[in-house]
C-alpha cells in the first residue's frame, strides 16, 4: 500500500530502459514498461528484443479487431500463460475450433438466459450486504477480498449450481495459486521461447491445476448422469444442451470443463476488480458516492437489486463504466502479426507482436478530457465516446462473452452496497494498481465501512 494523489495511477515510463530492467519491471508490474508517450500518441513502436507495436488509434484498433482478426491472433504469449488452466477452451482457441465452440456457446450468454441468472447475484450481494452489516458500526474492509468472495460465489453457483459435492474452495484456491504463480510473466514467455522450457511458476502451478480439473470433471459427469437440477439452468446446462448451429458437434466432457474453467478464470476476478475498484473510486468522492447512492435508494427501497432493477440504475452503471475507464482489468492483450501491414502509416512486419495497451488508449490525451480523472458522467451518453476508444471488454467477434453477465453483476451489488453503507477512504492508505494476469490493487481496496440506517 502506497500514498499516492487520487485517483491513484501507474507510474509510465519517461525514459529509455534497456531490456534487462523492462524485463525486471514487467515481471512486478507489465504496466510500468509503458512508455507516457502511448497516453499521448496514436501508436508507439519499438525493438526490445522482438519488434513491437502498441496501438492506441482507435481506427487502427477497428482494424485489427474487427476487419483483419484471421490475421492477428492472440499472442504466444498470453496462450503461454493460460493454456494450462483452461487448455484449448473458447479464450484461446483460433480460426474454425473457436468459432464452433463461439456459436455453441454464445447462446447461454442470450439476454434471456442472463435475466434468469441474475437471482444468483442478487442472492450473492444479499450475503455480501450481511457479512458487512455484521462487521458492526463503523469498520475498515479490504473490499477487494469481499468482491472477489461475492463474484466467486456468483460464478460457481452459474457454473455448478446445486452441486453439492463441487469443491468450490479447491477450485477457489487453485484458481488463486495459478495466478499468483504461472500467472506472473516469466522472462521465457516475454521472449517468446518455445513451450518446452521450463517455466518455474508454471510447475509450481501446474499440481493444484490438474486437481482442479478433475474436480470439474467429475461434477460434469455427475450432471450428465442426473439430468439438470431444479430450477432456471446454469451454465453447464446449457453448454451441456448447447450445440454448433451449423455442424451439430456438442462438446465433450473436456471442452466442456475448459470452457466452464475459463468463466470461472475470466469471470470472477475481473468482475471483482471492476467493483473494487468503483468502491475505491466513491469512496474517494464523497460528492458522487451521495448522488449515485440516492439513484440506488429511490430505487431498491431498502432491498438489494435484481436484474429488472439494473436498465433504472444509469448512474451505478456510468460509476462501473469509469471504473473500467480508469482500471481495466484486462489492462494489456497482445496479438501477433501474421502478414505485413501497415497501421497508423508504420510498416508493421509479419511476426511483429502488436499490444493494444487498453490502459494507456483509456487515458489518451487524444481521446479523452481530463483522462487521469474520475468522472462517471462521460459516460451519460454514450454515443459520445468512439466504440474503438473504449476497450475493456475488447471488440469485433472476439469481444469478451461474459460482458453482459459481468456489467449487470457488477450493477446488482455495487447498487446494493451504496444503498446500505457509507464508504470512506482509510487515512493515508490507497492501492498500487499492478498488473500481472490482470490489473489488481495490490495491498487490498481498504475502505472503512459504515452501515446506513434502512430505507423503506
Ligand atoms: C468486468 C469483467 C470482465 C472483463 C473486464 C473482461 C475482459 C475481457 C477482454 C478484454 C476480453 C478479450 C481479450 C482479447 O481480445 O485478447 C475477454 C474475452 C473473454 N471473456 Fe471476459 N471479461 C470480463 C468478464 C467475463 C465473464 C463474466 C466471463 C464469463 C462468464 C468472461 C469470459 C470471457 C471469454 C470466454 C472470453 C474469450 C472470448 C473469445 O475469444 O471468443 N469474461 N474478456
Amino acid at each position: 500500500m502506497v500514498q499516492n494523489a487520487f485517483p491513484v495511477r501507474v507510474p509510465l515510463v519517461t525514459e529509455p530502459m534497456g531490456l534487462w530492467k523492462s524485463l525486471q519491471t514487467a515481471r512486478r508490474n507489465v504496466l510500468a514498461i509503458l512508455p507516457e508517450i502511448a497516453t499521448r500518441q496514436p501508436m508507439v513502436s519499438g525493438k526490445t528484443g522482438k519488434r513491437w507495436h502498441m496501438v492506441m488509434d482507435p481506427d487502427a484498433l477497428q482494424h485489427i479487431l474487427r476487419e483483419r482478426l484471421p490475421d492477428y491472433p492472440k499472442s504466444d504469449v498470453t496462450k503461454n500463460l493460460l493454456r494450462p488452466a483452461i487448455g484449448e477452451s473458447l479464450f484461446i482457441a483460433e480460426g474454425a475450433e473457436w468459432m464452433w465452440q463461439r456459436r455453441t456457446a454464445a447462446p447461454s450468454f442470450s439476454h434471456r438466459n442472463m435475466t434468469a441468472l441474475a437471482p444468483v447475484m442478487t442472492a450473492a450481494a444479499e450475503r455480501a450486504v450481511q457479512r458487512l452489516a455484521a462487521n458492526g458500526p463503523k469498520r475498515a474492509i479490504n473490499m477487494f477480498d469481499e468482491m472477489v468472495q461475492t463474484t466467486f460465489e456468483v460464478i460457481s453457483d452459474v457454473t455448478f449450481s446445486g452441486d453439492d459435492a463441487f469443491d468450490r474452495d479447491g477450485v477457489h484456491d487453485a484458481i488463486n495459486n495459478y495466478i499468483n504463480t504461472a500467472g506472473k510473466i516469466s522472462l521465457p514467455d516475454m521472449l517468446g521461447m518455445p513451450d518446452w522450457v521450463p517455466r518455474l511458476g508454471r510447475i509450481t502451478g501446474d499440481r493444484a491445476l490438474t486437481e482442479m480439473q478433475k474436480i470439474a470433471d467429475s461434477a460434469i459427469d455427475r450432471r450428465r448422469k442426473s439430468g439438470p437440477p431444479k430450477g432456471a439452468p446454469d451454465l453447464l446446462d446449457l453448454l451441456l444442451a448447447g450445440a454448433d448451429p451449423e455442424s451439430g458437434r456438442t462438446m465433450s466432457t473436456e471442452e466442456l470443463r475448459d470452457n466452464l474453467l475459463t468463466f470461472i478464470v475470466a469471470g470472477h476476478e475481473t468482475t471483482a476488480l471492476s467493483l473494487s475498484w468503483a468502491l475505491y473510486l466513491v469512496a474517494g468522492d464523497q460528492e458522487r458516492q451521495d448522488k449515485a447512492r440516492a439513484e440506488a435508494q429511490v430505487v431498491l427501497q431498502g432491498r438489494c437489486a435484481t436484474g429488472d432493477d439494473v436498465p433504472k440504475l444509469p448512474y451505478i452503471r456510468q460509476i462501473i463504466d469509469e471504473a473500467l475507464r480508469l482500471y481495466p482489468p484486462a489492462a494489456l492483450v497482445s496479438r501477433t502479426a501474421l502478414k505485413d501491414d501497415i497501421l497508423c502509416g508504420r510498416q508493421v512486419r509479419r511476426k511483429d507482436t502488436v499490444m493494444i495497451p487498453i490502459y494507456a488508449l483509456h487515458r489518451n490525451h487524444l481521446l479523452w478530457d481530463q483522462p487521469d480523472s474520475f468522472v462517471p458522467e462521460r459516460f451519460a451518453n454514450r454515443k459520445d465516446i468512439p466504440r474503438y476508444a473504449y476497450l475493456p471488454f475488447g471488440d469485433g467477434p472476439r469481444i469478451c462473452i461474459g460482458a453482459s453477465f459481468a456489467l449487470q453483476e457488477a450493477v446488482i451489488i455495487l447498487a446494493s452496497l451504496l444503498s446500505s453503507f457509507r464508504f470512506t477512504p482509510v487515512s493515508g492508505v490507497s492501492p498500487d494498481p499492478v498488473m500481472i494476469l490482470t490489473l489488481r490493487p495490490e495491498g487490498g481496496v481498504w475502505v472503512m465501512s459504515e452501515p446506513l440506517p434502512r430505507v423503506h
